[in-house]
């Protein structure tokens, strides 16, 4: 049965962001993910995580200057030194939270740019993280943001962050499989799942088209749930979704997993 973790970037989102984990555990969820924890001391967070009986799973690494439209800079040349210092603070954040997973995020390549050079920037970047992270246990992940979410990110389809993943060849960095934007971009999640075994260390799910609950809309979770259990999947599941309406009131789903 797949280990839920609550994003609580985007559910219960009713509450400020440090009422999140009480409502979190609360609902049923024993693990919690959540994009950024740096506007919080890392001693806050870890309080709240004991306070409530929940383990951290997830989170990225600083966006960057999202005002002019950056999601990440471990892509962008010339940015090394502002990569690593995000690479170096994640850290510290993790083992702090003892937090087993962390998402690097590579970044906008903006249209006329050389992508290879920012491929090879984040390659490069990715690889210095994965030599830090690595003595600690901790995972790497890398995402493909479909362009209806962020368009000319790095990396939009599964298979150019797997090709991303075997290029950096460290055996601590895995893909984030984020079946909402794997259902945008490539489709096919079953084979997809299969292509992906034993490359994926974290999924992430909400409905398509719209981003819910993963009760509705095109992509049948009963059966992907199914799927990961069947290739012997181990790792969280991420409920990276807007919720419908008041978020605990569109937990249903979640009942028969508690
Ligand atoms: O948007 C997503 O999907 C994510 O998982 C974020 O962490 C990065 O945009
Ligand atoms: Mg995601």
């Amino acid at each position: 049965m797949p280990k839920f973790a609550a994003n609580l970037s985007m559910m219960f989102t009713e509450l400020p962001f440090l009422d999140r984990f009480e409502a979190a555990a609360k609902a049923g969820f024993k693990y919690v993910e959540y994009l950024f924890p740096y506007d919080y001391p890392k001693e806050q967070l870890k309080v709240k995580l004991q306070q409530n009986g929940l383990q951290q799973v997830l989170f990225n690494t600083a966006p960057g200057n999202v005002q002019a439209g950056e999601w990440g800079v471990s892509a962008i040349p010339g940015r090394e030194a502002d990569s690593q210092r995000d690479i170096d603070l994640a850290l510290e954040y993790a083992l702090a939270l003892n937090c087993p997973n962390v998402h690097i995020m590579s970044g906008v390549v903006p249209p006329g740019e050389n992508y290879a050079k920012y491929k090879q920037t984040f390659i490069d970047n990715v690889r210095y993280a994965a030599d830090k992270f690595k003595p600690h246990g901790i995972k790497i992940l890398l995402e493909a943001l479909s362009p209806q979410v962020k368009p000319n990110y790095l990396t939009a389809s599964q298979f150019q962050t797997l090709e991303l993943v075997d290029l950096i060849d460290r055996d601590n960095v895995f893909v984030q499989l984020d079946y909402f934007h794997a259902q945008n971009v490539d489709g096919n999640l079953s084979r997809l799942t299969d292509a992906l075994k034993g490359k994926f260390a974290h999924v992430q799910i909400a409905s398509v088209p719209d981003r819910h609950e993963p009760d509705e809309g095109e992509i049948n979770y009963q059966h992907i749930f199914a799927k990961l259990d069947e290739i012997g999947y181990d790792g969280w599941v991420g409920c990276e979704y807007n919720p419908r309406g008041n978020t605990e009131d569109g937990l249903k789903w979640f009942e028969q997993y508690k």
